[in-house]
């Protein structure tokens, strides 16, 4: 009864003790809980390793020795079944914080290296896991290319053996040794219990490193005959989910997968088939304040089955870029991350509460570290290998900072430079790559990272390099966090009631926004319609303008024909004139038929009486007036009238020297333009009543000279009616009237025909 009862408050005191942990342990209520050291006899086997860690980054054999050691073989044969349940033993949540679990392995001589009969420089430990980089042979050293080379001789001759120790060395130099790592191995002894910690609600990071050629790709993804720790980890997670569902139904399990690759500092999405003959696509990085640095846009594709991840798996590795380079026949150049996103969401019947666990699973190859010399890579072989190096040298200027972030030197120039120490600690330059800065979180924040060190048995200088690099990386402390939301059903209601509210605001706020972008739209159709008339408008104003212009030239050219007709027409009637008048003057005799003697003599007669009537005292051709025997002038008035004038004795001399001559000092109508009277003026003797009584007798001659006379008139009307012509069209041309269109005069017939006469 009594020891009954003993065991009954032993485990109501454990629970009690298990409640005040979870409490302590759980971020939201105790943020400090990180802070807290470890309580006595809860440390795990991470915090076992921590200390080892911490005691032994030398490279001297002594310190080595007096760590732990850590078996090899993994003591779990199956996929563990500690995380099956779903639940976290309450001091997993308090980690608080581990170092990075380094692990190195070797792999097996290549052909080549075979040939070469080349030497293996590595001794490793199974008891005490030392890894120890032996000196190469003096012989070796003579025929390294930097032989002739006194610095470098005296460097070589002063090789020595150098000794690391890990959390574990993997030989898998030789499948006959006894401890010789298989890929199982391998898996068993850290695939296995990260995935544990991912059940748990950590994040994780494992990542191998290591020159070209050295066997990263080879531990990461493996062959279809010896599968990497990639698909052995997508298996272990199948199979670990699958009997849990069995076990506890109330969990349920979602699983997302992703991977992209880092290529010449640039991320590309290797789940996004690639088209050919079309530019790679891109993704951009952001950085959250909650969440870290993220690729944006990144497929995040779910996957329910083994099948299902393994073929995600194998696509994005079709996609990765590979090439052959000297040192490696299938060498990657790209960084390639392989993620698994954890969703656990268990829901406890009794409490009502809802309990959401969420880890990442970070799987990375990175590309190799290599010699430009070594591999003879050219163009873009050559390109790639810079960049590579150039981030591989970023994240061990990252592994540095973080490893001993108070003895630290910042680095000159580059992104960081300048900016010194924040605090007493140098600022880690997570940013100076996309690598080190996608890895930001695995590295130095939220997660439990492994770092698998892959060397090559023969090389001397790029083992030790690596080695060196690894053991800084053991110094790295993250401080990971379970990824755990709990909530009751009342707290859940709360929070689903805040949601719905914040999606009907956020509804209100889309649907205005939706109405003023239709509002917008119809505006702006309304300003487009609107833009369209005017431009519409405005062509036809264009349209009209052009046409406009083609008139007023043809106008213009019809005008400038118009006028060039008339000149000719001007200049024909005034020829037509000129021998109409000197018709007058000299008319010519009528024909009469072979004239009889008595006809000659008369004729002779009547010519001397001619004579004697025509010619005064000078001898000179005139007619006289009736009034006082003067001569008269006829001329055009501007109406085109027939005036007479009579002429001064002045002006009778001028006439007898030149009938034709124009006389602008006489013009008739004072004002007018000269050039406008150049065929008004025309001069000619007055045929008077007088001088018809006077030879009343000779009606014969004067007969002709009456017909003369009639047509004379009949010109000299013409002649009136085409200078109102040219007057109206003239008027009507600057005025911008059809020209040509003249209104008959005095009921006459149009001048042109008289004109082509
Ligand atoms: N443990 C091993 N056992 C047998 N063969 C191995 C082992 N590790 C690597 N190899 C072989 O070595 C060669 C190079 O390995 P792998 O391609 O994995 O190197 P890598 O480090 O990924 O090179 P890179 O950085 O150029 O991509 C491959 O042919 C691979 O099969």
């Amino acid at each position: 009864m009594h020891s009954s009862r003993q065991l009954r408050f032993r485990e109501v005191a454990n629970d009690i003790v298990d409640t005040l942990i979870g409490i302590a342990a759980e971020p939201r209520l105790m943020p400090s809980a990180a802070a807290v050291p470890p309580l006595a006899g809860l440390e795990n086997s991470q915090n076992n390793s921590t200390t080892k860690n911490n005691s032994t980054d030398s490279e001297s054999n002594d310190m080595a020795t007096s760590t732990p050691v850590r078996a090899v073989r993994s003591s779990a044969s199956t996929p563990s079944l500690r995380s099956r349940d779903g639940t976290v033993p309450p001091h997993a949540r308090m980690d608080p914080g581990g170092n990075v679990r380094v692990v190195v392995r070797v792999r097996a001589f290549l052909p080549r290296e075979i040939e070469k009969n080349t030497q293996c420089l590595i001794r490793m430990d199974p008891a005490t896991q030392a890894t120890t980089l032996l000196a190469p042979p003096s012989s070796d050293r003579a025929e390294t290319p930097t032989a002739g080379f006194a610095k470098a001789a005296t460097r070589r001759a002063n090789l020595e053996d150098r000794s690391f120790t890990f959390d574990n060395s993997f030989w898998s130099h030789q499948r006959e040794d006894d401890h010789y790592a298989e890929q199982g191995d391998v898996y068993n002894s850290l695939g296995e219990e990260f995935l544990d910690h991912n059940f748990e609600g950590y994040h994780t990071c494992i990542f191998a490193y290591g020159q070209t050629g050295s066997g990263k790709s080879y531990t990461m993804m493996g062959t279809p005959n010896e599968p990497g720790l990639i698909p052995r980890t997508c298996e272990d997670l199948f199979q670990r989910i699958e009997a849990a569902q069995i076990e506890t139904p109330n969990i349920a399990y979602n699983v997302r997968v992703s991977y992209f690759e880092v290529y010449n500092e640039h991320v590309r999405d290797l789940l996004v088939p690639v088209v050919p003959a079309q530019p790679s696509y891109y993704l951009k990085i952001r950085e959250s304040p909650t969440e870290g640095p993220y690729v944006k846009d990144l497929t995040e594709v779910p996957v329910r089955s083994l099948d299902e991840i393994l073929r995600y798996m194998q696509m994005g590795d079709r996609s990765r870029t590979v090439a052959s380079t000297k040192m490696n026949d299938t060498s990657s150049r790209s960084h390639a991350v392989f993620t698994i996103l954890l969703r656990q969401i268990h829901h406890d019947m009794e409490t009502d509460e809802t309990t959401e666990r969420s880890s990442r699973i970070r799987l990375v190859d990175l590309a190799g570290s290599e010699r430009a010399k070594a591999t003879e890579a050219t163009g873009q072989r050559l390109r790639e290998g810079s960049n590579i190096n150039k981030s591989l040298t970023t994240l061990g200027r990252v592994i540095a900072a973080l490893a001993d972030p108070k003895s630290g030197t910042p680095r000159k120039g580059g992104k960081g430079a300048g900016r010194g120490r924040h605090n007493g600690e140098q600022i880690v330059p997570y940013r100076d790559s996309i690598l080190t800065w996608l890895l930001k979180d695995s590295l130095g924040g939220n997660s439990k990272t492994a770092m698998i060190a892959c060397i090559a048995p023969g090389d001397y200088d790029e083992t030790l390099s690596t080695l060196r690099y690894a053991d800084q990386a053991k110094r790295i402390r993250t401080r990971a966090v379970v990824n755990q939301d709990s909530m009751s059903t009342a707290e859940r209601d709360a929070q689903m009631a805040a949601m719905a509210e914040e999606i009907r605001r956020l509804q209100l706020s889309v649907s205005d926004y939706s109405q003023r972008r239709e509002r917008d739209a119809a505006q702006h159709e309304a300003r487009e319609a609107r833009e369209a008339a005017r431009e519409a408008r405005l062509e036809e104003y264009q349209t009209r303008v052009a046409t406009m212009q083609r008139m007023m030239e043809e106008k213009a050219m019809v005008a400038e024909g118009k006028i060039r007709s008339l000149q000719t027409e001007n200049e024909a009637l005034r020829l037509h004139l000129k021998l109409a008048l000197d018709s007058i003057k000299n008319p010519i005799p009528a024909v009469t038929p072979s004239p009889s003697m008595a006809d000659l003599e008369s004729e002779s007669r009547e010519t001397r009486r001619r004579s004697s009537l025509f010619q005064d005292a000078n001898g000179s051709d005139r007619r006289r007036s009736g009034a006082g025997g003067r001569r008269v002038r006829m001329s055009l008035d501007p109406g085109g009238l027939l005036v007479e004038e009579r002429l001064t004795e002045e002006d009778e001399n001028e006439v007898n020297c030149d009938p034709f001559r124009t006389s602008p000092k006489k013009s008739p109508k004072k004002g007018i333009d000269d050039k406008e009277n150049l065929v008004d003026e025309a001069y000619y003797d007055e045929d008077d009543e007088e001088v018809s009584d006077e030879y009343d007798g000779e009606d014969d001659v004067y007969g002709q000279g009456d017909d003369m006379e009639e047509y004379m008139q009949s010109l000299l009307s013409d002649l009136g009616m085409f200078r109102r012509k040219i007057g109206d069209d003239k008027q009507r041309f600057i005025s911008g009237e059809p020209v040509g269109r003249s209104t008959p005069v005095g009921g006459r017939r149009p001048l042109t025909p008289r004109v082509n006469i």
